[in-house]
C-alpha cells in the first residue's frame, strides 16, 4: 500500500488530502501537524475550516485510510511520498521583509525530514514557495542524507478559498514540475498515477521544477492583474459616467479576455495574492529585473489605491461596484475556534462586495499571516 504523510493540516492540507483519499482507496493517507487543537479539530465533529462538501469527504474516509495526526516524524518515517503544505507568509523581518517569502516552516519540516527518513521519498512542495526553492530543499534533504534517495517535485495548489472541494475534485489543471532525470522522472510518475485515479490525463501537466514553482505565482498575479485593472477602470467610470458593470461585461464577451475575474471591487482580500506578488516583486529585484518587478508591483499599488479611495471617500460601495459583483456569495472559511495564528477568515474572500469596514479587515488576514520564525532560506 503506498503511503501518503502530508505536513501541515491547513486549508490546502486538509482538503488536499481528503480528496486523495476519497479517490484513491487504496493509499493510506495522514495528515501530520505540530498544532494539535488543530489535529483535533480535524478528527472532531467541527472541522477547523468550513467548505462546502468537505464534511461528507472526511466522513467517508477518516479512519478508513485518511488519518489526523501529531506524530509527525512517525508518519513522515513511513510514508512513500511527503507532501508539504506548510504556511509561506511574507517575511516581516530580515533580508527581504515585507516581501520575501518566509520559509521558516518550509525548512524547519525539510530538516526534520531529513532526521527521520530511513528509506527513500518523494517530497512535494504543495505550499506556494518562490521559484528555486527545490534547489534549497535539496539541498537541506541530500545533506546528510545516509544514502537516502529524495526527489522533490513542485505540485502547486490553485483551489480557491469556498470552493475547494469543487476545484480539488474537478481541477483546471494539475501540475507537477520534477528534474528532468530518470530518477525525477519516476518521481513525477508516481505522483501523476495518484491524481490520475480521478483527474483526466490531459488535464495533467508536468513541467521542470522551476517551472511549476513559477507557474503558481504567475498564476496568482495575472489573476490579481485582472482585478486591479477592472478597479482601475472604475476609477475612470466614475469620472466620465461610465458604468464599470456594463464595461466589464463588454470587454468579458470578447473570448479572448474571457469573463471571469472581472468584478470591480474594493480591492482585493483573500489569502494569498497580496503575499505572493510581493513574492514575484523580490524575486525580480533578486534576478536584475527591476522594470518587471515595478510592472507587478503596480498591481499591488493599484490595490492599495482601490482600497483607500474605497474607505477614505465612501461610506459605502459605489452602486457601480455593488453592481458589478454579481457572482453567487461564498460563506467558507476557519472555525473561529481555530487555533492557529491564521484563525480566522472574514467575509473578504466572498466574491461579492461586503460593506466597506469587513472588506478592509480582509488585508488583516494577510497581515495575520504575516507571523514567522527567523531564520529563512535564501535560495535566490
Ligand atoms: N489557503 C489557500 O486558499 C491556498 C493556499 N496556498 C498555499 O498553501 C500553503 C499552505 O496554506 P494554508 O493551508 O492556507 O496554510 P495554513 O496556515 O492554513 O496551514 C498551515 C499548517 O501548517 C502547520 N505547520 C507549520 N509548520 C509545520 C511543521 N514544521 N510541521 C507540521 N506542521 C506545520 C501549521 O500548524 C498549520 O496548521 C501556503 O504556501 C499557501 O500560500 C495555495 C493555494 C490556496
Ligand atoms: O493561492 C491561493 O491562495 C489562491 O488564491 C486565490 O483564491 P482565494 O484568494 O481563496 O479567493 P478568490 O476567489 O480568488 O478571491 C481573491 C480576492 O479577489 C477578489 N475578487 C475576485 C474576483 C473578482 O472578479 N474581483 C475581485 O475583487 C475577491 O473578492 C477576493 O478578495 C486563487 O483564486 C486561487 O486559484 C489560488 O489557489
Amino acid at each position: 500500500m503506498v503511503k501518503i504523510c502530508c505536513i501541515g493540516a491547513g486549508y490546502v492540507g486538509g482538503p488536499t488530502m481528503a480528496v486523495i483519499a476519497i479517490k484513491c482507496p487504496a493509499i493510506e493517507v495522514v495528515v501530520v501537524d505540530i498544532s494539535k487543537p488543530r489535529i483535533d479539530a480535524w478528527n472532531s465533529d467541527t472541522l477547523p475550516i468550513y467548505e462546502p462538501g468537505l464534511d461528507d469527504v472526511v466522513k467517508a474516509c477518516r479512519g478508513k485510510n485518511l488519518f489526523f495526526s501529531t506524530d509527525v516524524e512517525k508518519h513522515v518515517a513511513e510514508a512513500d511520498i511527503i507532501f508539504v503544505s506548510v504556511n509561506t507568509p511574507t517575511k516581516t523581518r530580515g533580508l527581504g521583509a515585507g516581501k520575501a517569502a518566509d520559509l521558516t516552516y518550509w525548512e524547519s519540516a525539510a530538516r526534520m525530514i531529513a532526521d527521520v527518513s530511513k528509506s527513500d521519498k518523494i517530497v512535494v512542495e504543495k505550499s506556494t514557495v518562490p521559484v528555486k526553492t527545490a534547489e534549497a530543499i535539496e539541498k537541506i534533504l541530500t545533506h546528510n542524507s545516509k544514502g537516502i534517495n529524495y526527489q522533490i517535485l513542485s505540485n502547486p495548489e490553485f483551489l480557491a478559498e469556498g470552493t475547494a472541494i469543487e476545484d480539488l475534485f474537478k481541477p483546471d489543471r494539475v501540475l507537477i514540475g520534477g528534474r528532468e532525470t530518470p530518477g525525477g522522472q519516476k518521481a513525477v510518475q508516481a505522483l501523476k498515477e495518484v491524481y490520475a485515479h480521478w483527474v483526466p490525463e490531459e488535464n495533467i501537466i508536468t513541467t521542470n521544477l522551476w517551472s511549476a514553482e513559477l507557474s503558481k505565482l504567475a498564476a496568482n498575479a495575472f489573476l490579481a492583474q485582472r482585478i486591479s485593472s477592472v478597479n482601475a477602470m472604475s476609477a475612470l467610470c466614475e469620472a466620465t459616467g461610465a458604468n464599470v458593470s456594463e464595461v466589464s461585461y463588454a470587454i468579458g464577451k470578447d473570448s479572448r479576455i474571457g469573463p471571469k475575474f472581472l468584478n470591480a471591487s474594493v480591492g482585493f482580500g483573500g489569502s494569498c495574492f497580496q503575499k505572493d506578488i510581493l513574492n514575484l516583486v523580490y524575486i525580480c529585484e533578486c534576478n536584475g529585473l527591476p522594470e518587471v518587478a515595478n510592472y507587478w508591483k503596480q498591481v499591488i499599488k493599484i490595490n492599495d489605491y482601490q482600497k483607500s479611495r474605497s474607505s477614505t471617500t465612501c461610506r459605502s460601495p459605489p452602486s457601480c461596484l455593488t453592481a458589478a459583483t454579481s457572482s453567487t456569495p461564498r460563506s467558507s472559511g476557519r472555525s473561529a475556534s481555530s487555533s492557529t495564528p491564521s484563525a480566522s477568515r472574514s467575509t473578504a474572500g466572498s466574491r461579492t462586495c461586503p460593506p466597506w469596514p469587513k472588506f478592509t479587515s480582509s488585508a488583516g488576514r494577510i497581515g495575520g499571516r504575516a507571523r514567522s520564525g527567523l531564520t529563512v532560506i535564501h535560495s535566490l
